[in-house]
Order: structure tokens, then sequence, then C-alpha cells
């Protein structure tokens, strides 16, 4: 009897160790590194996945797999793959993973960046399209724009001599700026870090940090419903914490609409006829996807600046030729193709969500002669994409004069340079985030020299990208102002 039990107990440990250790992988994947029982490949994903997954490509192809735990995940990493994906097959490929902190029902049900391409979707889409982010809309809040520019000159100049977080300065422009043009308010005190909306603005750093933080369900599903760390009741406080001050500015203005036009985004929301917790999701998402983003650019940029004082020369001739002495304005960017190609020129390598949003394949589909499974993952590697040496000449060199004589442009047309994704799901806020880059690189450009603190060189600065949801820099560029004599 004993025997037997003995028997029973190492045939079934036997068919344990058989279904842990076998490669379940689907037959017809596109090839990849061999996974590891239970962890799969994540010990060599590192803190810059886009950059291991780049070497993996190099050995395995454009197209490969891997497992992230028990998720199956392909990666596109060139063009022709990026095209597959975002062309080709987009509509099947449309899926969103969505992370497991961020799995709020409510707010997924309502989100345009977490939900399926639904009606739902549909409508914020053309929300977007028609009414946010259309030229008509985007030339009559320049002003703001503009304004929100030229206080950061002002701030900057109180600061001239001192070290600066360049980018805490950006980030707290910009919400302004957001803040704004949604709902005509600012957020940031820029004077005095106590000062704005306080609470909108921890609310906010709170939620950005939370999108930032790993969490172990997104590679072992099975985890996700329980919330073991508690980040999805975390994340899901946070934005009813969001949603309880807009609530409060929401009614005043359902309460007084038609009497005053802010022509602000609320406003546009509210005559859409949306719902409140449409219109809460969608303007936490435009915070969300918006600032974070364009502020990684801005300081991306002006680290390549700092490198490279030639460029800074040539920006500051073209602005010369253009805008003379003064000062540089929204309607001058079309005419300054050297600053276009230079903010094209730092999205390329500095692309700030590497590997764009995750996707998920809502039906098994073949892509380049593999298979894609149903619920896999799929990631488009726009960062080794910009870096390619098989699409780019010199590719680690910054050169923006390579866009001066090429039509390629960030828009979703050109799959080598994918800054903002591509297809049914390309990023909406595209040309509002083109403008205002456009515009506060050349503002900082057109009022300051500037130089890194004392005792640094330009060879210590950190190229390198920690990982995240964006890409700020780390460590962060820190720099010592002096102001040039201007307009403002
Ligand atoms: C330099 C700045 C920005 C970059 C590089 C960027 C990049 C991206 C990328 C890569 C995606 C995913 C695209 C895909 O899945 O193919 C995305 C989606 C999105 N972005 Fe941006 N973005 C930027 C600024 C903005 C701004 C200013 C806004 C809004 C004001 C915005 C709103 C969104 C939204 C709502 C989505 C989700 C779209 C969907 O899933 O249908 N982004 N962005």
């Amino acid at each position: 009897m004993e025997v037997l039990s003995i028997a029973i107990v190492s045939f079934s440990f036997l068919l344990f160790l058989f279904f842990i250790l076998r490669d379940s992988r689907p037959k017809n994947l596109p090839p990849g590194p061999r996974p590891s029982p239970i962890v799969g490949n994540l010990l060599q994903l590192g803190d810059k996945p886009h950059a291991e997954f780049a070497k993996l490509a190099q050995k395995y192809g454009e197209l490969f797999s891997l497992k992230l735990g028990s998720q199956t995940v392909v990666v596109a990493s060139s063009p022709a793959a990026a095209a597959e994906i975002l062309k080709t097959h987009d509509k099947i490929l449309s899926g969103r993973y969505v992370f497991q902190s961020f799995r709020v029902k409510e707010h997924v049900e309502n989100s345009i960046v977490w939900s399926e391409c639904n009606d739902n979707w549909k409508l914020l889409r053309k929300v977007c399209r028609t009414e946010l982010f259309t030229p008509k809309m985007i030339e009559s809040q320049s002003e703001i724009r503009e304004a929100k520019a030229r206080e950061m000159v002002k701030f900057l100049r109180g600061k001239e001599g001192e070290v600066v977080k360049i980018v805490e300065v950006v980030f707290g422009t910009l919400v302004n700026i957001f803040g704004n043009l949604i709902f005509s308010k600012d957020v940031f005190d820029l004077e005095d870090p106590t000062g704005g909306s306080v609470e909108l603005k921890e609310h906010l750093w709170k939620l950005l940090d939370m999108g930032n933080s790993t969490n172990p369900a997104d590679y072992f599903p099975i985890m996700g419903k329980l919330d073991l760390f508690g980040q999805r009741r975390a994340v899901a406080e946070v934005l009813q914490q969001i949603y309880d001050v807009w609530g409060v500015m929401l009614k005043e203005r359902r309460g007084t609409k038609g009497s005053e036009s802010k022509n602000d985004f609320v406003d546009v929301l509210l005559n859409a006829g949306l719902d409140d917790q449409k219109i809460n999701a969608l303007l936490m998402e435009l915070f969300g996807a918006g600032t974070e983003t364009s502020a990684s650019t801005i300081e991306w940029a002006i680290t390549e600046l700092t490198k490279k004082p030639l460029v800074v020369s040539k920006i500051r001739l073209e602005l010369v030729n253009v805008v003379g002495d003064n000062t540089v304005k929204e309607s001058d960017l079309p005419h300054l193709p050297y600053l276009q190609a230079f903010v094209k020129e730092t999205l390329r390598l500095h692309p700030p969500t590497p590997l764009l949003l995750p996707r998920r394949a809502l039906e098994t589909c073949t892509v380049m002669n593999y298979t894609i499974p149903k619920e896999c993952q799929i990631m488009v590697n726009a960062w080794a994409i910009g870096r390619d040496p098989k699409t780019w000449d010199d590719p680690l060199n910054f050169k923006p004069e390579r866009f001066l004589s090429s039509d390629v442009d960030y828009k979703g047309n050109d799959f080598e340079l994918i800054p903002f994704g591509g297809g049914r799901r390309i990023c909406p806020g595209l040309p509002l985030a083109s403008q205002f880059s456009n515009l506060i690189v050349a503002t900082l450009v057109q009022n300051f020299e500037w130089s890194l603190p004392q005792g640094m060189s330009t060879s210590e600065l950190s190229m390198d990208e920690k990982f995240g949801l964006t890409l700020q820099k780390d460590p962060p560029l820190l720099i010592v102002l002096k102001a040039r004599a201007s307009n403002i």
C-alpha cells in the first residue's frame, strides 16, 4: 500500500514538473529566447526592456516572442514589422493590454486609452478629432500656450545662476497649459510650490507615479483579481479624488451652461453631450497622456542641446531670420524647419513611450507567417526602430539635418519614425503635442543660454534611460541659466 502511495505521489510530482517545465508556447509563434519555468524570460528584462528587446531582435529577428511570467508577448522591431501590426493587422491587433493596476471597471469602461475600439472609444476619438484637436481649436487656444510660455520665462529669469531641474519647470508649465486648455484655470503656481490647486497637483503626481510602478500581476494574471499589493485599490482611490476635484467644477459649469462660453475643452465636452463619467475619464487621460510625455520630450531636447552648441546656434539663427526681435509665436512655427527637424530628431532617439502602449490580439492571426495567438500582448519597439542602422544613417548621432531633406514624419505613415504610434490608436494629441513641444523649445532657446552646474561636463551627461511608462531622464537634467536680451 505504502509503495503504491509513493508511486502515485511520485507520478503526480513528475506530471506537475512536466507541465511546469514543458515549453507550453503555442506552435508557430515568432522565434524567441527559451523561457524558464514560471518566470519565463522576466529575468532578461532588466530596467531597460526596450534596450534588451533591441538586443533580442538582433538575435531572433524583427518579430520575436517571449514569455513574461505566464504572458506571451510579441515584439515588433523594424518598420516592416511595425507596419504589419499598426496597419495591415491594425483592426485585429487593436485591443489594449490594460495594466492590472488600472483595471478599475468604471474607469476602463469610459476610457479612451484602455477601452477596446468600441462605440464609446469611437465617440471619444471623434470628439478628439472633430472638436478638441482640430487645427481651428488648436489655433484658437494658441494665446494660452504662448502666455504660459512667457510665464515660464519670467519664472526662470528669477532663477538665473541657480541650479534648475528643468523638467520640473516644464512639467509645471505643461500642466498649467492643460489646466487652461481644459477648464481655463492654472493648476500649478510656479512661484509657490504650495500654491495652485495643491490637491489636484498631488493627485496627478501620485497617479503618474503609480503608472510607472511595476505590478507583479501583469506577469502572473492569476494574481490579478486578488490585488495582493492593493495597487488597483490605490489607483481607484486617486482617480476618485481627482474626479471629486473636477466634479465640483463640472457641476458649476453645468449650472452656468450657455451663460458664458470659455472655449475650453470642458465647454466642448458639455456641448457634445458627454456624461460626467466620460468627461472625468477623458480629462484625466488627456492630462495623464499629454503632460509627462511632452515634458520628457522637452527635457531630452534640452539635454541634446546642452551637448550640441552648434545645433543651438542653428536654431537661434533661424529664429533671428524668421522672428527677429519678436517673441516667438505659434504662428511662426511652420516657418522654422530646422526647429521642427530638431524636435523630430529628439523624438527619433528618445520616444517617451519607447514600446508605445501595449496592444492585445483580439483574435488569433498570422503576421509575417507566424501565429499571433488570441490575447497575446503586442509591443512595438519605437525606440529600437528609431536607432536601427538598417534604416538610419549613423543612427546614434544626433543630426536634425537628416530631416531637412526628407519627408519622413511622425504622423503615422512612416513606420521608421513612430513616437506617436500608428493606425487607429495613434496618439490623438499629436497635433497639440507637436505644437507646444516646438513652442517651448524655441522659447527656451530664444530667451536663455545655459550650462551644466559647476564641475559637471557634458561627457558625464547621462544619456541613459530608465524605463517607465515614459522616459524621463534618470538622473534628471540640471542646468544653470543665463537670460538673453528679449522682449518678454
Ligand atoms: C510628445 C508627446 C506625446 C507622445 C510621444 C505620445 C505618444 C503616444 C503613443 C505612443 C500612444 C499609443 C499609440 C498606439 O497605441 O499606437 C499614445 C496614445 C494616446 N495619447 Fe499620446 N503622446 C503624446 C502627447 C499626447 C497629448 C498632448 C495628448 C492629449 C492631449 C495625448 C493623448 C493620448 C491619448 C488619449 C492616447 C490613447 C489613444 C487610444 O488608445 O486610442 N498624447 N500617445
